[in-house]
Parts: structure tokens; C-alpha cells; sequence
């Protein structure tokens, strides 16, 4: 099997008959009550698929994840809207996707259309809205229901200025309020907001997980080498 020559970015790819890229490698991680896990890696180092196959969303063809509660990815949070229902019909469908009964979609939808402030909008087909007002829609619903695991791929950021600051608001909140948090951002500012741990990934693997000042300086050194590397005659 021939192997592309190691490069910065991205995982590990192999090319045989076809390129195949093996997007996690040795994945060992196991969070606990109070953990607000940190991401950290270059691009293509494989934080959004480890989010998604925490989330259920890519099964892993090897090993396995096990997740105790109700787990919210706030990734893809279109994802399922119906461009010919109305707005309300969405609420239900996205409540349903996110895995919901009616009875539980019934009791959060006047406070779902209310975050919207999307009013008579409500009941028209979403294929009317701008894309501020799909998002509203989409994030209303998604944060509607309190989570204890939340996977979150780069801070939603939502709407125009006063949604976003009430959007971030809510944010924080169920944030504060999950047992659980991981996030995937390039923002060390963010992390220093939001997170206690940091595990750096490169190339699909995990390399340290740990203190998350700990992490940056790890994360800060093995861009260092991999410079120095590269410039190696
Ligand atoms: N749909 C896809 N099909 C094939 N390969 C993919 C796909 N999505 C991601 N990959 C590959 O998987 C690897 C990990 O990608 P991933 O999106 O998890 O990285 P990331 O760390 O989230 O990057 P970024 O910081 O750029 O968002 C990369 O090598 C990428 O090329």
C-alpha cells in the first residue's frame, strides 16, 4: 500500500486502488460529570468527525462509543428542515429528528416560536425566509430542550446583532447546564471561555489530553516540529 508523504493537514491518507482517508486513529477518550472538553488541532486533524461519531451521526467502523444521557449535537442544525412546511411545522420536525414525542415538542413550542420573534412568519413555508430566518427557526429549536452531553463544532453564531447577542446568551446557558461539554474551535479565546480540558488532535489521533493551558503549549510545540521538519534539507 503506497502512503502519501506526511503532510501538515488533514488525516492519514492511503491510496490503493482508490484514496481512503482514516479520518480517527486510536481513539481513547472517556469524559465525566463537570468535563468541558477543548478541540484543538490544525484543519483536517479530524475534531468534527470525532464530534460526529460521539454524536451517533458516523459509526465507527472499529471500536465503540458509549454515551450515558441525552446527547445534543448542535452541528448541522438545518439539517431536516422542510423548505415547504411552515415554520411551525419545523419546530415539530426538528423536534422529532432530535428524537422528541409531541407531547414534549407541544410544551416547548410557544417558548420556541416566542425566541424566534419570527411572528405571523410562523405560519408561513420557510422557503419564504431569509437565511437569518432560517437560523433563528433552526436554532430556537435545537437549544429549546436542555441536553447533559452537547457537541458543539465552532460557536453559532446566529441572526443579526440582537438575535446573536440573546442567541449567545442561551448558548452559555445549556452549556453551563450540560453535564458534558466538548467544543471545536480554532478560538483559544473561546476555549479559555469554555472549556477546562484540551486534547490536541493531529492526523486523527488524540496526541494529549489534558490541562488545557498544558494543551495549547502542546499544540503550540507540535507546530513548532512539524516547521522545523518541513524545513529540514
Ligand atoms: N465527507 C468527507 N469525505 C471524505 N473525507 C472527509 C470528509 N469529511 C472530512 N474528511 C476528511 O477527514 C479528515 C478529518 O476531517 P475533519 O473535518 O474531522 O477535520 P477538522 O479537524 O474538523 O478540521 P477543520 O478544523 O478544518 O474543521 C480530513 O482528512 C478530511 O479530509
Amino acid at each position: 500500500m503506497a502512503t502519501t508523504k506526511s503532510t501538515l493537514l488533514g488525516g492519514l491518507i492511503s491510496a490503493e486502488k482508490e484514496v481512503t482517508i482514516q479520518a480517527l486513529r486510536h481513539i481513547s477518550l472517556e469524559l465525566k460529570d463537570g468535563d468541558r472538553l477543548g478541540l484543538l488541532g490544525h484543519n483536517g486533524a479530524g475534531k468534527t468527525t470525532l464530534l460526529k461519531t460521539m454524536a451517533g451521526i458516523l459509526p465507527p467502523n472499529a471500536g465503540s462509543v458509549t454515551v450515558e444521557g441525552r446527547i445534543s449535537p448542535l452541528t448541522s442544525i438545518q439539517l431536516g428542515l422542510d423548505n415547504e412546511a411552515t415554520g411551525m411545522e419545523n419546530i415539530r420536525i426538528r423536534g422529532r429528528l432530535m428524537g422528541f414525542r409531541d407531547d414534549a415538542i407541544n410544551e416547548i413550542t410557544p417558548d420556541v416560536a416566542e425566541f424566534t420573534e419570527l411572528g405571523d412568519y410562523l405560519d408561513l413555508p420557510i422557503k419564504t425566509y431569509s437565511s437569518g430566518m432560517r437560523m433563528r427557526l433552526s436554532f430556537a429549536v435545537s437549544t429549546a430542550f436542555q441536553p447533559e452531553v452537547i457537541l458543539l463544532d465552532e460557536w453559532l453564531g446566529t441572526g443579526d446583532l440582537e438575535f446573536r447577542d440573546k442567541a449567545a446568551r442561551r448558548l452559555r446557558q445549556i452549556i453551563q447546564d450540560s453535564r458534558i461539554f466538548v467544543f471545536a474551535t480554532h478560538s483559544r479565546d473561546l476555549h479559555r471561555r469554555m472549556s477546562n480540558k484540551g486534547a490536541v488532535m493531529d492526523k486523527g489521533q488524540i496526541l494529549f489530553c489534558g490541562e488545557l493551558e498544558e494543551a495549547f503549549e502542546f499544540q503550540d510545540k507540535l507546530v513548532a516540529d512539524k516547521a522545523a521538519a518541513a524545513a529540514a534539507p
